[in-house]
This record gives C-alpha cells, sequence and structure tokens, in this order.
C-alpha cells in the first residue's frame, strides 16, 4: 500500500499544504514545533478516523477555524484510491473515491497503517485498556466489523451499569439485568474470539523477531486472558455461569465485573510479566517485535504490506534495533514516513523533505 499524496486543510499548524509522497522510505526533517508529527497525525486520521494523540476533534483545527479538510491519494494492489475526511460544523464526515460512508466501519480498513512512537511503550508499562486498545485497533483494520461490535457491546455496559446504580427493587433488577447479559455474552463472545485470533498470530510473528532482537534468546509468549481464563473456548463456555455468579457482587458494587471490557493481554518473557520485570532495552525490542508483527499480519491478511509511520523512533532506539529495523524496513519495501529533526544522521535513508512552520518543501 502507498500513499501518493496528501493534502492538509487548515489541520494543525497547516493552513493549505499540499505533499507529494515517494515509494520507500520519505523522511520529514524539522527542528522542534515545525509540524513533522501533524503529518503523520493527518495521515492516520485520515485512515483510522481517529487521533493517537487526541479524542476531540476540536483539538485538530488549525487555531480560529471552524473546520479542516484532508485528502489523499493512495495505491492499494495498483487500484488507486482516494480518500476524504472532513471536519464541519462539529460533524465528521468521509469519502472513499468520492462517495461518503454512512459509518466509520465502512472506511476504516480500507488502507492499512502501523504507527509506531516511542509513546507505544505503553503497551508494555501501562494498565491493560492499553493493551486491549493495541489488539482492538489492529482488529479494526482487518476487520472492520468489530468497530460496530466493541461501540455495541460499550453501550450495553453502559446501560447495564446504569441499571446497576438506579434500581432498588431488586426482583425486577435481576429479570432486566438477565436481558443484559444475553447481549454481553453475544457481543463479548465476537469480542474475544476476534483477540484471542489476533493474539494467537502475533505470538506466532512476534516470538522469531524478538529472538532475533535479544541477545539472550528469551522466549516471548502473548495470551489473551478472556474472562481470566487461558482459552476463549473455555471464557466462552464458562460465560453465562461466571456472568450469574457475579450477579449479586455486580449489584452490590454497582459495576459490571464480567466481560471483555476487563480482559488483559499478558506479555511475558521467559514466563514472567515483561511489565514487571522487563529491562527498558527488553520492552523496547517488545515493542518494536510487536510493531513488526503487525505489519507481517496485515500483508497475510491484505497481501500487502500497510503504510508505516514512524514517529520520532529512530532516535529512541539503539544502534542495534535501529539497524534491525531499517533493514526490515528497505528488504521488505514498506512504504515509510519518517519524522526527524536535523541532528539525526540517516539522512540518507530516502527521500528527504523539509518541515518549516506549516510548510513543506522536497529536496530536489
Ligand atoms: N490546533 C492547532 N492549530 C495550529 N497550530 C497547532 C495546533 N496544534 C498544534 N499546533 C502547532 O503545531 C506545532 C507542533 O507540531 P508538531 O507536533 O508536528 O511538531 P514536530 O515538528 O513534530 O516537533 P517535535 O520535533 O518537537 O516533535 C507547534 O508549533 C504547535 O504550536
Amino acid at each position: 500500500m502507498m500513499i501518493n499524496n496528501m493534502r492538509l486543510q487548515n489541520f494543525r499548524n497547516y493552513e493549505n499544504e499540499t505533499i507529494q509522497f515517494m515509494p520507500g522510505t520519505n523522511i520529514l526533517i524539522g527542528d522542534n514545533g515545525q509540524g513533522k508529527t501533524n503529518i503523520i497525525e493527518g495521515i492516520y486520521y485520515l485512515l483510522t478516523g481517529k487521533s493517537y494523540r487526541v479524542h476531540r476533534e476540536q483539538e485538530l483545527l488549525r487555531w480560529d477555524q471552524s473546520e479542516f479538510h484532508l485528502y489523499g491519494d493512495f495505491l492499494m494492489n495498483d487500484r488507486k484510491v482516494s480518500l476524504e475526511s472532513h471536519y464541519k460544523d462539529k460533524r465528521k464526515m468521509v469519502k472513499i473515491n468520492k462517495v461518503s460512508c454512512q459509518r466509520l466501519s465502512d472506511f476504516v480498513g480500507t488502507i492499512n497503517v502501523i504507527f509506531f512512537s516511542p509513546d507505544d511503550l505503553v503497551m508494555i508499562k501501562g494498565g491493560p485498556s492499553e493493551r486491549r486498545r493495541f489488539l482492538d485497533l489492529h482488529i479494526a483494520q482487518m476487520r472492520p466489523g468489530h468497530v460496530s461490535i466493541l461501540n455495541a457491546y460499550n453501550k450495553v455496559i453502559q446501560q447495564k451499569s446504569a441499571l446497576l446504580k438506579s434500581f432498588t427493587d431488586k426482583h425486577l433488577k435481576y429479570s432486566q439485568l438477565q436481558l443484559w447479559n444475553e447481549q454481553i455474552i453475544e457481543l463479548g463472545e465476537k469480542i474475544i474470539l476476534n483477540r484471542a485470533d489476533l493474539t494467537q498470530r502475533l505470538q506466532d510473528a512476534a516470538d522469531p523477531i524478538y529472538g532475533n532482537l535479544s541477545s539472550k534468546k528469551e522466549k516471548l509468549m502473548i495470551l489473551y486472558y478472556a474472562l481470566g481464563k487461558r482459552t476463549a473456548n473455555e471464557a466462552i463456555s464458562e460465560f453465562p455461569k461466571l456472568l450469574n455468579d457475579k450477579l449479586d457482587q455486580e449489584i452490590e458494587r454497582q459495576m459490571v465485573l464480567v466481560g471483555p471490557h476487563r480482559d488483559d493481554l499478558q506479555i511475558l518473557l521467559n514466563n514472567k510479566p515483561a511489565r514487571l520485570y522487563a529491562s527498558q532495552g527488553q520492552q523496547r525490542s517488545l515493542v518494536l517485535s510487536l510493531k513488526l508483527a503487525e505489519l507481517e499480519i496485515i500483508r497475510q491478511e491484505k497481501g500487502e504490506y500497510p503504510l508505516l509511520l514512524l514517529d520520532d523512533v529512530l532516535s529512541e532506539l539503539d544502534r542495534f534495533r535501529r539497524d534491525y529495523l531499517i533493514k526490515f524496513i528497505e528488504s521488505s519495501h514498506i512504504q515509510t514516513l519518517i519524522t526527524m529533526t536535523s541532528a539525526d544522521n540517516h539522512l540518507e535513508l530516502g527521500t528527504l523533505y523539509f518541515v518549516e512552520q506549516g510548510h513543506i518543501r522536497r529536496e530536489t
């Protein structure tokens, strides 16, 4: 997959800027605060409908403006695809090849993208919600229906929570809670199966990569604990019983205690949780392995590598890991966009773009 060009209008510090990209590696270079990350964020937003930095579109608007527009031309299996994302009157609108999409899930995954920044360490160091988010974002790119399932599931959880907090009549509550539980099972099973499937694929793809990156050859294990169980099948067969068993506790604590909204992805090195025991260097290798595994999984699924966006990553990796990443990109011909400051010295890697105060100039 490839991005040919991109236009940003009133997005962050860009008033109206068009960039032509090249196959291979594209390097966005400039001093701090010039707008390098904003380009990466614009591409990510155009492809996923979300920013990885903020939750509200309002913050993406160029200051004092009321609408932004993003346009991009892409290649997918040698077919041209044009994508547009508009934000106007506090509403989002997206188009594929000039045709409006009703739902975001009709749009997400058209062109795939993997984004990697130093903040991704949170996947290892952070709490379970960060790891669930990582899984869900990846699944959404391969199976856009996952977004609708998650949205429907989250609504059910909200409604069940509201019920747990509101009613005083226990009998009425029981019968209504049973109705919500049926929906939690129906939607929750799909979420569990999708996440378990991706986890297995991540395990298969990331373990050999981690092996190459680690001198001690530690064994990497990635396990998805659905409902606290080791396998998805076990979790699904026990789902109704687990919900029933916790019903009284849920009423007492006024919280939804059973379901995939509480699951975790365990990342283990030699059987020990990486979150607690892995060194900084091991954690970096783990994130890099997971990101490269994501690239491979999308290639297996779609027959082509996705775009790769690297924001400030090279300066954070040590030489060995940096060389590994660069070799991977070069040998697999993945179109990659890399941001760096002028102090970095990898300029020979690809086409250079100079970014200065919201303007971009390609080296000629
Ligand atoms: N909504 C906005 N409207 C206008 N300008 C904005 C908006 N949000 C951020 N900016 C400006 O964008 C610039 C930051 O851009 P960006 O994060 O892309 O920097 P960068 O070139 O990646 O820098 P660094 O090397 O420090 O990461 C800052 O000057 C900031 O003031």
